[in-house]
């Protein structure tokens, strides 16, 4: 991954939770991330209809605005018997006039699930779709996904966002009851993470 000016990578976004999140995956290549948010660099509006759009729309601003390639990634929780809600409304079923609120957010989730009479388990994936945006206005895209179930009672304060609902398939554990390394081995970011490292190289 000898692409990357001075070996540092601008990532295009505002959540510290991802950016940790990247920041790890890279690390093991000798790569350093600078976050949106520290280059001062706005939130464009997500007027996209699916995760992939968001991401360009990420992506490209933050390339356009510093010259520098960028990294985004647009992700979100889809749940099968909400027929793949709240998808790419993730983040916004948490907004509230005083910020994110993800308690509320899950427990929204959670409420829709009981009105919809499904049955347990309430199988749900998590989705991450990578753009790689270059300042000559080309991008590559990597999606990435890792299949579990929506649990309750929420379980576990590590992580961010809906991790203490989610429990990837095989394990008994939620993703807030993971440390970073386990969640980042198996998670859609992981699966996103290796189609990227497998198209521009090792090293
Ligand atoms: O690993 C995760 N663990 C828990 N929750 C997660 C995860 N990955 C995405 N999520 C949820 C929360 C996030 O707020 C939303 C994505 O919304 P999304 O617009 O892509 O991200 P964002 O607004 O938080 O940051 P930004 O757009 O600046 O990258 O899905
Ligand atoms: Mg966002």
């Amino acid at each position: 991954m000898r692409r990357f000016v001075d070996d540092r990578l601008l990532v295009a976004t505002h959540n510290r939770g991802k950016l940790e999140e990247i920041a790890d995956l890279l690390s093991d290549h000798g790569i350093s991330v600078v976050g949106a948010a520290d280059m001062n660099l706005p939130e464009p509006d997500e007027t996209g209809t699916s995760f992939v759009e968001n991401a360009r729309i990420k992506a490209h601003a933050a390339a356009q605005a510093t010259g520098m390639p960028a990294l985004s990634d647009d992700s979100g929780i889809e749940i099968d018997a909400l027929q793949g809600a709240p998808g790419v409304y993730t983040a916004d079923w948490a907004e509230t006039p005083n910020g994110r609120d993800f308690g509320l957010a899950m427990t929204r989730a959670h409420d829709e699930l009981i009105a919809s009479g499904a049955p347990e388990p309430w199988t749900a994936q998590f989705c991450a779709t990578f753009v790689l945006a270059w300042p000559d206005g080309h991008d590559e895209v990597f999606p990435g996904k890792v299949e579990g179930r929506f649990v309750w009672p929420m379980r576990g304060d590590q992580g961010h966002g809906y991790d203490p609902v989610f429990q990837p398939d095989g394990h008994d554990t939620t993703f807030g009851e993971m440390d970073r390394w386990q969640k980042n081995r198996m998670s859609h970011r992981a699966d996103a993470f290796r189609k990227l490292k497998a198209a521009i190289g090792h090293g």
